[in-house]
């Protein structure tokens, strides 16, 4: 891609600049001045804690051929391009940069507050079983043509999708769409085939500013489907139906999952101890059993099961992948430790999540339940209070701990789960703020047929402390051990 093709893809002009070659060949692209190397073109984007602007000369000296950003600059050594927002032009030149990587997939998004990862999981692992090799982006992790790759955020940008979507030869692409990916124009340009709804309940509010405008920033998504693409919503959750109701009116096809008899996919029953759910679909009965505890996990199965379907996969063969798959790691993830009681290990951080985990618990825990659980630092303070309420009404014993602390100090955090201990608390609650200790001291508590739930961090193997990450992987440590001891 050669710079001067950069005003007409992003419906610009250039900027009065010295530059000596605005012919020059782009040869990489990035928005992170420090990652700038001789031929580049770096994109300046105003962040939430710095303004990417500031870093033009630093990118320029790094080798920048061209910059583009939002401010008005004249002068610079190379050409620069002014644009209305900078981060939807990283998607714009990304997708015209790696010449549309998604365009020869079938791509699936999938949003929701929580079920997003354990339904994609799912969904991939079916289809792999069904011989659709299947690209993965999500919280956990990235996976192309089999292979692992770390991430920092639940949805990457294009230009990272892109750049790994570049070499794969994955049929199918499932990327779990985060509310902050959608506003953050993340996926801008992407066209998918499917996409699905699982939920929507209170987190991100200070991020977001009301729920409204949370569900307007998921919404997004299904305005970014193909002309022939479908939603999948689950319709059983109110913002869902009100969500398909309004596809209805855009004339946007939807499969419906849940209860209700209209549904496409019909959940007609479950236990959930053993696991079993019998959904109907075009009148037919299909029974599944899967490994996988709890009722929100029962739509998740319905969720990725329908969307299968509809890829072409055969009922039979749906069937057999589900009932196979383990679960994933830090999503309800069982452990049998060596003094006769249970660990399990949840991603669960809103009270909807919370809820769900520890009723599935209480559901299989014939003993006691035992609950460890944080806040996080720089995330909505307004759900901490229900999450409190919930673990005190659900458990037998609790203990605050800390989760991530990201800019708030320990001290702030401290009095922060005391403060909501005596308020909102019950005398089964304790604070114990260090959490390696507190998962120590609740093995300690813990007899035979008792069930600890350590909820917060789920996969996460590093605690991000006050303004530094500290990889800690006690926590996967501590249980591990104890369980083989
Ligand atoms: C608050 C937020 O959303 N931040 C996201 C944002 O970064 P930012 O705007 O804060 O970046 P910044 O640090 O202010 O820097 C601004 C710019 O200056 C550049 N810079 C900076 C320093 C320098 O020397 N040179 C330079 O060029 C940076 O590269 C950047 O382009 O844009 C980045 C690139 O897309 C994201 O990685 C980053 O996500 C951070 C890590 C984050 O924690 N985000 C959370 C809130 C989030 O997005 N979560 C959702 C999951 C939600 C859920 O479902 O639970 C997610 O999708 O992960």
């Amino acid at each position: 891609m050669e710079l001067q093709e950069l005003a007409n893809i992003l419906k610009t002009v250039e900027s009065e600049s010295n530059s000596v070659n605005p012919n020059a060949l782009i040869k990489g692209i990035s928005f992170n001045s420090q990652e700038i190397q001789e031929g580049f073109l770096f994109i300046a984007i105003k962040g939430y804690q710095q303004d990417g602007h500031r870093f033009i000369n630093n990118a320029i000296e790094n080798g920048a051929c061209g910059v583009i950003g939002e401010q008005e600059i004249t002068d610079l050594s190379v050409p620069y391009f002014q644009v209305d927002n900078s981060r939807n032009a990283l998607s714009i030149v990304s997708n015209h940069f790696y010449n549309y990587p998604t365009n020869e997939k079938i791509v699936i998004g999938v949003t929701g507050t929580n079920g997003k990862t354990s339904t994609s999981y799912l969904l991939r692992h079916i289809l792999e079983n069904n011989g659709l090799s299947c690209a993965f982006f999500g919280s956990t992790k990235n996976i192309i043509n089999g292979e692992s790759y770390p991430t920092v955020n639940t949805t990457p940008n294009l230009l990272e999708i892109n750049r790994l979507l570049a070499g794969s030869r994955d049929e199918v692409v499932v990327i779990e769409v985060s509310s902050h990916a959608l506003t953050q124009y993340r996926v801008e340009g992407i066209y998918f085939d499917y996409a699905l709804f699982t939920n929507l309940s209170q987190d991100h509010l200070d991020y977001h500013g009301s729920m409204e405008e949370y569900f307007g920033a998921k919404k997004k998504l299904f305005e970014m489907l193909k002309d022939e693409g479908k939603a999948i919503i689950n319709t059983d959750d109110l913002w869902g139906e009100q969500l398909a109701r309004q596809l209805e009116d855009e004339s946007i096809p939807t499969l419906a999952i849940g209860e209700n008899e209209k549904c496409d996919v019909k959940l007609e029953s479950y236990t959930t101890n053993p696991p079993s759910l019998q959904l109907k679909e075009n009148n037919e009965s299909i029974l599944i059993k899967p490994l996988l505890y709890g009722l929100y996990n029962m739509y998740n199965i319905a969720m990725a099961y329908g969307t299968a379907k509809q890829i072409g996969v055969n009922t039979k063969g749906a069937i057999e992948a589900v009932q196979h798959f383990q679960g994933i790691e830090g999503r309800f993830a069982l452990t049998e430790l060596n003094n006769g009681a249970t660990l399990v290990v949840d991603y669960a951080h809103t009270s909807d999540a919370l809820m769900h985990c520890l009723k599935t618990v209480r559901d299989n825990c014939e003993g006691n339940l035992i609950h460890i659980f944080g806040y996080r630092g720089d995330r909505d303070p307004g759900k901490r209070r229900d999450m409190i309420s919930i673990s005190s009404e659900m458990s037998d014993r609790y203990i605050l701990t800390f989760d991530d602390l990201n800019s708030v100090s320990p001290e702030e955090m401290k009095n922060t789960l005391i403060s909501y201990q005596e308020r909102y608390g019950n005398d089964k609650g304790i604070v114990i703020t260090d959490r390696t200790l507190a998962i120590e001291e609740a093995v300690k508590m813990a007899e035979m047929g008792d069930w600890i739930v350590i909820t917060g961090k789920g996969h996460e193997k590093y605690q991000q402390q006050y303004h530094y990450p500290v990889h800690n992987d006690e926590e996967a440590a501590i249980y591990l051990t104890k369980a083989k001891d």
